[in-house]
């Protein structure tokens, strides 16, 4: 795995539909500034800036990493641009720690953003128009007949998924940078909202929104701030979205991803050794279809978990205690504010939806058609 690598900074902006107060530039900045703040540390510490975001498409500007140099406080400094559609902001993550753990920088400043209400991502993301219309609307309509097909493999009763929807809503009322606040959610309501993608009820989908994540990340000899959080293991797997034989619902890409990681880390039982995930669920299904996934229940299992209230803020294995992308989807960024928050839950600075004790949290992102993985796990106890 290299040098040690930590988190030493975190910052994020408050994600919402519409910050017409800033532009991009404005926007990735503020996080930044706040990474840098938490850190520490000064534009001048930093050694190089790593930056990632969903398709150009969706704001409809062309390389924004080329104007925003100047912003993030690149200029003469080393700069790239990362894409891996929406798995992203964690494939930028692991870019700058790869940066640190091979021995090339000190420090490096990762951020990653999305503006989307500069465009219409949903659709962006609906293939073949303008020139034939589309059977597919958005990200939505892609993976809802994932979704069926999980349901009809494993037996999942419909109520499953507004489970994860109330869940996740309720913990975001917790967490100040959340964009959906929904007192009151509970099931009836999920379950009274239009249907969008069937199964995929209103308040089954993420929300579209903008905002902007960074971290500084440290070599461990140079750490600098409070409690540090170490990078324990870290990989990314892609595998194409048209394979004979692929099997979106459990993707092989996803487990090998995860079998990596864990293998790094030094964890056998994810369920009982990790305290915390942070795992990309747009759509309130994939949170038990990445359950399975991530070998936190058998195959056909994943439901069980999710009914169970395993998974909720006081259950053994919390997953999304920030409110998830269920709460805030900045496409681009979505990723890289899994990452950061499964740091700050094991440096103890999540806040009210801390999970008491947590010392070993995973950070998950995926994209494309459920192709692209990223993950990584993080300590409080230096490897
Ligand atoms: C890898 C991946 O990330 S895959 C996921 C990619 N992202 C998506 O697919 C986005 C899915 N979501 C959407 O397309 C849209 O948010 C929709 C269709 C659910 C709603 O569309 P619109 O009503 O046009 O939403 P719009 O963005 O204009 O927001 C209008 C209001 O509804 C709220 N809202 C948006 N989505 C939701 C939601 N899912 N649940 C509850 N409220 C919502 C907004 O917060 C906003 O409220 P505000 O004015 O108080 O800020």
């Amino acid at each position: 795995m290299g040098n040690p690598c930590a988190v030493v900074g975190v910052g994020q902006t408050h994600y919402t539909t519409r910050r017409r107060d800033v532009s991009i530039a404005g926007l990735v900045r503020e996080a930044a500034l706040r990474a840098l703040q938490d850190a520490d540390l000064t534009w001048k510490d930093i050694d190089a800036v790593v930056i990632g975001k969903a398709p150009d498409l969706f704001e409809g500007v062309m390389m924004p990493e080329a104007y925003l140099a100047d912003a993030l406080g690149a200029a003469g400094k080393p700069m790239m641009r990362v894409h891996t559609a929406g798995s992203v902001g964690g494939s930028t993550a692991l870019v700058g720690a790869s940066l640190i753990q091979g021995g090339v920088h000190d420090r490096v400043l990762v951020v990653a953003f999305e503006k989307q209400s500069e465009s219409n991502a949903t659709w962006a993301l609906s293939t073949h128009l303008p020139f034939s219309a589309s059977l597919v609307v958005g990200a939505g309509g892609y993976f809802a007949p994932h979704i069926r097909e999980y349901m009809r493999r494993s037996g999942a009763p419909a109520h499953i998924g507004h489970l994860v929807a109330v869940k996740d809503r309720r913990n975001a009322l917790k967490n100040p940078y959340a964009h959906l606040r929904i007192p009151g959610i509970d099931q009836k309501m999920v379950e009274s909202t239009p249907m969008l993608w069937e199964p995929i009820r209103y308040l089954d989908t993420c929300p579209s929104s903008d905002g902007a994540c960074a971290m500084v990340l440290s070599a461990g000899d140079k750490v600098t701030g409070t409690t540090p959080a170490w990078v324990l293991g870290t990989a990314m797997r892609s595998e194409p979205i048209f394979r004979a034989g692929r099997d979106t619902v459990n993707p092989q890409g996803g487990k090998d991803c995860a079998a990596d990681v864990y293998r790094q880390a030094g964890i056998t039982d994810p369920r009982r050794e990790i305290d915390v995930a942070e795992v990309y669920v747009p759509f309130s299904w994939y949170e038990p279809m990445w359950l399975e996934n991530l070998g936190f229940a058998a195959e056909g299992e994943g439901w069980k978990l999710t009914e169970s209230g395993a998974t909720a803020l006081d259950g053994d294995i919390p997953w999304n205690a920030s409110g998830g992308v269920l709460s805030s989807n900045p496409i681009g960024a979505s990723g890289l504010i899994r990452f950061a928050e499964a740091a700050l839950q094991v440096r103890g600075m999540a806040g009210e939806h801390q999970v008491d004790g947590a010392r070993r949290a995973l950070g998950h992102a995926y994209g494309g058609g459920a192709q692209f993985f990223a993950m990584w796990m993080v300590g409080s106890d230096r490897p």
